[in-house]
């Protein structure tokens, strides 16, 4: 399997050196050069088996030969074994038709753990066996930071740098990630936006002399490492309801669009998706998009739902470059267009293949917080804002024909101070991390100024 950049002017890769590139050289992001295909006969085959045997069905499809088989298993059960609930990925019904999948049983308690798990253990050992050493950066809002910080923490190959924007992550999910003190693990505090945090984790990797000096990695969802392992749960979420027999719907909270592509990705390789909704809060860049046909940037602003405090959605360039007929050169005006003036027009052609497969709505702050409150009165469990967004999205699409699951992306107990304040429920970590609040803090601020960054990775990193 070879992978092609979303902009047509970096190298073609495999699977291996397609993750440890992370971005590609152009600025683009990797996608397969066609998308494996998964018969009916055997997402049949996948009911009753566990959910690391289909994960390596799916993610086999992408590694090749590239990865020994015996090896390629090992790792993705040692990535689902942490993982407390022994489905990985509950389905719960709240309602007739109305299900949440449950992807916060890792470590961290949300959805980014299932492909972390798997991202660290893959990229270890291509390290490993190629005997060299990476530098590893990531952006984030608070959820992929943690994630990526307790999987990638006390390795030897990696050293890992996170960026996240100060004072904008709930306090769970900066002390998450700011009280692993390993050696290997820096948290930086930016002073500025999530996206500001996303734009110099872009900046350093279209800096190639600085990237190639500290081989540089990435660990977000421009990542095709962190999509393969994604793609996994919509397999496992629809056969449990019926497919291939019966086609199934997916809503998912959405900021920087890698979890919703994971769900594009599986129905490109067969899985029949109905409809696949995308959910957004008050940022909601994407369902403008929809609406109107321009991606149009206004400005972050703060919710309670801070993972999807999202305007530049990094992935929402794989669908373009899907929806424009993989016309690289459309994709890299649409980009330009992005970076010169803060926005761009979507080809009518591809605008109404995005429609095809996606819609899209919006939930506000008021209404995140009654759906908090009416679902753990009407069905007795406790969603965390996140969640909240994606289930009020699924109640105000049209009653279909297919059963309707939204992704629960994160626990409860990451965003107590929102979950009480509309429930009056105070939700209690799980016991590992119970004395988290008093465990010791390590974090640097800095400027959000690339320079500054570099500097201070350069003057720790081991891989320079
Ligand atoms: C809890 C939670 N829900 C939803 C999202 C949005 O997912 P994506 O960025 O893949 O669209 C995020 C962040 O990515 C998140 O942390
Ligand atoms: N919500 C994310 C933002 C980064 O998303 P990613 O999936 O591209 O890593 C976060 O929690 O950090």
């Amino acid at each position: 399997m070879q992978f092609v950049s979303t902009r047509g002017r970096a190298p073609v890769l495999g699977f291996s050196d397609a993750v440890l590139a992370g971005l590609a050289s152009d600025g683009g992001l990797y996608v397969p050069q066609s998308w494996p295909q998964i018969g009916a006969d055997e997402i049949a085959s996948f009911a009753g088996k566990s959910y690391a045997e289909v994960a390596y069905a799916i993610i086999s499809r992408f590694t090749g030969d590239e990865i020994a088989p015996a090896r390629l298993k090992q790792i993705i059960d040692d990535s689902y074994a942490v993982f407390r609930h022994p489905s990985v990925a509950p389905l719960v019904e709240l309602a007739p038709g109305q299900f949440v999948l449950e992807l916060f049983h890792g470590p961290t308690l949300a959805f980014k753990d299932v492909a972390m798990q798997f991202l660290s253990r893959i990229m270890d050992h291509i390290l490993a066996e190629r005997g060299l050493k990476a530098t590893i950066v990531g952006a984030t809002s608070g959820d992929t930071g943690s994630a990526a910080i307790e999987a990638f923490r006390g390795r030897d190959t990696t050293d890992i740098f996170i960026l996240h924007p100060q004072g904008r992550t709930s306090p769970v999910q900066r002390l998450q990630m700011t009280t692993v003190l390993d050696a290997n693990v820096h948290n930086i505090a930016l002073e500025g936006t999530f996206d500001d945090c996303q734009n110099i984790v872009k900046a350093m990797f279209n800096n190639h002399g600085f990237r190639n000096r500290v081989r540089l990695s990435g660990v977000n969802s421009i990542n095709w490492g962190r999509i393969v392992a994604q793609i996994v749960y919509y397999f496992t979420a629809g056969v449990s309801l019926g497919a291939p027999h019966r086609p199934v719907s997916f809503t998912v909270p959405t900021g920087n669009f890698g979890d919703i592509f994971a769900g594009y990705c599986a129905k490109a390789m067969g899985l029949p998706i109905d409809r696949l909704i995308i959910a957004t809060n008050a940022n909601d860049i994407l369902r403008r998009t929809l609406d109107t046909g321009r991606y149009e940037m206004a400005g972050v602003a703060p919710t309670i739902s801070p993972s999807m405090d999202i305007e530049i959605s990094s992935n929402f360039e794989r669908l373009l470059f899907e929806a424009a007929g993989r016309d690289a050169a459309a994709v890299r005006r649409m980009m330009d267009g992005l970076k010169q003036s803060g926005g761009f027009a979507v080809p009518d052609m591809a605008l109404q293949a995005i429609r095809r497969d996606f819609a899209a709505a919006t939930t506000d702050e008021d209404a995140t917080r009654a759906t908090i409150a009416q679902t753990l009165k009407a069905a007795d469990y406790l969603l965390d804002p996140h969640t909240a967004v994606g289930l009020n999205v699924a109640q105000q699409q049209p009653h279909g024909t297919t059963p309707m699951i939204t992704l629960a992306t994160a626990h409860p107990a990451k965003f107590p101070a929102a979950v009480k304040a509309a429930s009056g429920v105070d939700p209690a970590l799980p016991s590992w991390l119970g004395d988290l609040y008093e465990r010791e803090e390590r974090l640097s601020v800095l400027a959000n100024d690339q320079q500054a960054v570099e500097d201070f990775i350069t003057a720790r990193t081991r891989a320079a």
